[in-house]
């Protein structure tokens, strides 16, 4: 079953420079579950993406779907948590505080709410710290803290911006494999957005490469790896074998000329 459609998808931004073709003739079906990275050089349009995705950005040409509706109305019907590339926590309120936000502007009771921060708390390792503030926290608790406020209302697909790309690599390995037992868990479609090679091949059922000027797919590879991807996977053949495959996809976008 598919979750998210796009067909066709262009959309040029018109800037005083002229139009920025930001992304060109995207065709793309995400199944229901699946772990999708999009990786590529700077610019070759992977957060307009994700935003035309969540309808913060609306096509020049062509559909998205998502859960067969349209971008506009799965926004209104609360179709996914999107997790930005900072925290973006708010300072004054605590971890629990922020959580909760979204589920008060969306009128869930206080018991409610209670009970879901409670379990994303416990989701992403972060129980006992909700009485904290965020700078009471380090850069990877903080990001952990959003993706639990993303996760709060519990919509099945999860959109992800490059969540850990300003955390150190011991920090990242560890969010890596926390993300995909999260995934295990809650059979969520996820979307996520990365520069790294090697973060991508971890995570993913499915990356696409992509490549600038103008933002498109150069290509779409399925990963042969096991669900069940302890973090020494990265050291299989088989993983070199799918890194060296996505490698090649952005050197024939010309990513790295
Ligand atoms: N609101 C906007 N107005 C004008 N141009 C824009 C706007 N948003 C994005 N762009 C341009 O569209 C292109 C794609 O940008 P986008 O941010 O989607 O790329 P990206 O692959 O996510 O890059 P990065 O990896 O640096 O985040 C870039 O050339 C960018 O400058």
């Amino acid at each position: 079953m598919s979750v998210i459609e796009a067909q066709g998808v262009s959309l040029t931004f018109q800037t005083a420079d002229g139009p920025v073709h930001a992304l060109k003739d995207v065709d793309l079906t995400i199944g229901k579950g699946e772990f999708v990275s999009f990786i590529g050089p700077s610019g070759c349009g992977k957060t307009t993406f994700l935003r035309t995705i969540a309808a913060l950005e609306t096509p020049t040409e062509g559909r998205i779907r998502v859960n067969s509706l349209d971008a506009d109305a799965a926004r209104r019907a609360r179709a996914y948590g999107y997790v930005f590339q900072a925290p973006g926590l708010y300072p004054w309120r605590t971890i629990s505080g922020n959580i909760s936000l979204p589920l008060e502007i969306m009128g869930f009771s206080k018991t409610d709410r209670t009970d879901r921060i409670a379990r994303v708390l416990d989701l992403v390792e972060l129980s006992g710290f909700g009485g904290k503030f965020p700078w009471q926290l380090s850069g990877g608790m903080q990001q952990r803290a959003s993706i639990a406020r993303a996760l709060a209302f519990d919509a099945d697909i999860l959109l992800m911006d490059e969540p850990f790309g300003a955390l150190d690599e011991i920090v990242r390995d560890r969010l890596n494999a926390a993300l995909l037992e999260l995934w295990a868990k809650t059979g969520k479609t996820i979307s996520f957005v990365t520069h790294s090679i090697p973060e991508a091949v971890y995570l993913s059922t499915k990356i696409v490469v992509m490549s600038p000027r103008p933002g498109r797919i150069t290509r779409i590879i399925d990963s042969t790896l096991p669900h069940e991807r302890p973090l020494e996977i990265r050291d299989t053949p088989e993983f070199i074998r799918i890194a060296q495959e996505v490698r090649e996809g952005l050197r024939e976008g010309h990513s790295y000329d």
